[in-house]
């Protein structure tokens, strides 16, 4: 547990928040690229995609630190559905509609890592997450003393339960400690069966940052940020385990009444 806090930002609505994201992703963009010449970042479904794309699909002002490089992104997924990519549940599917599809060509293309289809096929799904760690670890573990992937950036949605990827409230994956990538077969929400990034690797990451907005995420937000009995939410252990690496960007329905204080920009 870190004794840091996360930012929580609140904007009148989404357009102003994805103008807000846009600096934030590109500034963790820069400072990677500046690092290690790639960008490492890993996104949910949920209504992630459509604000991201609004964030990243922008006009740029035409500076260099304005300006997604796709070419230099490798794009993971947070969670995913254990369905065929072209499947209407796909996370995949829906970033590749959202986004993937609408990038202009002189931006680049991202490297984009989906999950398997062979193990949806044969409905083994510790299999395909054994087979998305392994991906990862191609990715990240040049060093064999690598113990978990240090993502750039994380970008997460939140239930209205509070569970974050395919983490869900009470769940015995939260206290997964050594996988990377683990698999869940019987998940509250639709569909069952799905892969999700652990909590140790999501709490590693160099950024994390929450898309929360609309009314109905005020309950669990004040849960989550001002109640004793909500921190034990997978939402709130990424506060916890995080603090301020966590940024929060929502809408000002989100956190109406919600103590814990907020900031209108960044
Ligand atoms: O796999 C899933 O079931 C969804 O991707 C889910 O995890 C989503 O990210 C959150 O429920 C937040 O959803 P919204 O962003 O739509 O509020």
């Amino acid at each position: 547990m870190v004794t840091s806090q996360p930012h929580l930002y609140s904007f009148p609505d989404t357009e102003t928040l994805a103008k807000q994201l846009r600096p934030y992703v590109l500034r963790c963009q820069n400072a990677a690229l500046a690092r290690h010449n790639t960008f490492r970042v890993a996104v949910s479904g949920g209504s992630l995609p459509v604000v991201l794309a609004k964030a990243l699909l922008a006009d740029s002002n035409g500076s260099p630190e304005d300006t997604p490089q796709f070419s230099k992104w490798n794009i993971f997924f947070a969670d995913e559905r254990a369905v065929p990519l072209d499947d209407k549940d796909s996370n995949y599917l829906l970033l590749k509609d959202e986004l993937l599809s609408k990038i202009p060509a002189e931006l680049g293309a991202p490297t984009i890592h989906p999950i398997d289809e062979k193990h949806v096929r044969d409905g083994d799904t510790q299999a395909l997450a054994d087979v998305y760690q392994e991906d990862l670890m191609r990715s990240f573990a040049a060093k064999e003393s690598v113990k978990l992937p240090v993502f750039d950036l994380i970008l997460l949605g939140c239930g209205p339960d509070g569970h974050t990827c395919s983490l869900f409230p009470g769940h015995e994956l939260l206290r997964e400690k050594d996988a990377w990538v683990a698999a869940e077969t019987e998940s509250p929400k639709p569909p069952p069966k799905r892969i999700t990034l652990t909590l140790p690797v999501v709490t590693s990451a160099l950024n994390i940052a929450f898309v929360a907005t609309g009314g109905g995420k005020k309950e669990i937000l004040k849960a989550i940020f001002d109640n004793e009995e909500g921190h034990s939410l997978p939402s709130a252990l990424v506060n916890q385990g995080a603090g301020e690496k966590v940024s929060w960007f929502t809408d000002h329905p989100a956190v109406e009444g919600i103590a814990f204080p907020r900031r209108g920009s960044l």
